[in-house]
């Protein structure tokens, strides 16, 4: 048992799904896995163990941000061995031919949290996906006839910011899309030298102001969930 997660060793497998949503954790679990197993409800952060076509993978909620998802993913490393982590996420759009519903492959990550100036004072580190993660998830996609995009995602600390026009200026640089995590993620992959990916589905857009409905939102998750598992 780590602090945050209540699970056993062993109990949770070395590829593990990151929703932000717990209840996108337990979605999973029940539509996904075989003998689906809840080993941690701390906090109310679903996390289940099961096998994917008789693979063991676990699927375990982050909760929102940078600080939230850096717990969770530096204890599933640090405590229980996790070695590919794989965020599945929902975005907003910054460019308007990535659209509601598609899908993009973090391949690397921009970000205005303060995580790694407090590691790295006076310079930048560059974020990037593991990319043999990358190459699975794609290969997987490409397998089953879904499309992506991949490129630079941006990881805010906020998700109400008060300048409403700041993301133009990360969309003329070609920043694809906006969410809030992936940016530690990949940070944490690099420090502990284990394989870290996020692949996100865009939710809404900042371009149109158009947003998706629940049930559009299910379906596209599910390609996304797909890419994921397709990674074992
Ligand atoms: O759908 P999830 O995985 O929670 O991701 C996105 O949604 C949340 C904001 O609504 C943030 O966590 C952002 O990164
Ligand atoms: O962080 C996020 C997630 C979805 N949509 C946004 O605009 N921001």
């Amino acid at each position: 048992m780590s602090v945050h997660i209540a699970a056993k060793k062993g109990e949770i497998a070395e590829t593990v799904l990151l929703p932000g949503d717990p209840l996108r954790a337990k979605y999973i679990a029940e539509k996904y896995l075989e003998n689906p197993v809840q080993y941690n409800n701390v906090r109310g952060m679903m996390g289940f163990t099961g096998t994917y076509k008789g693979k063991k993978v676990s699927v375990q909620g982050t909760g929102m941000g940078i600080p939230s998802i850096s717990i969770y993913a530096t204890e599933l490393i640090t405590e229980y061995g996790c070695k590919n982590l794989i965020r599945i996420g929902s975005a907003g759009s910054y460019q308007k031919d990535v659209k509601i519903r598609d899908i993009v492959v973090a391949m690397a990550t921009s970000t205005d949290s303060n995580i790694n100036n407090l590691r790295f004072p006076g310079a930048n580190f560059a974020p990037t996906a593991s990319y043999e993660l990358f190459a699975k998830a794609t290969a997987a996609a490409k397998e089953k006839g879904i499309e992506f995009k991949a490129g630079n995602v941006m990881s805010s600390d906020t998700f109400y910011g008060d300048d409403k026009e700041a993301w133009k200026h990360w969309a003329d640089f070609g920043i694809l899309c906006v969410e809030m995590e992936a940016a530690g993620l990949y940070t944490l992959g690099a420090k502990y030298n284990v394989n870290t990916l996020a692949i996100l589905t865009i939710s809404d857009s900042l371009v149109t102001g158009e947003a998706t409905t629940s049930e559009e939102r299910e379906k596209t998750f599910n390609d996304m969930i797909e890419m994921a598992l397709g990674t074992l």
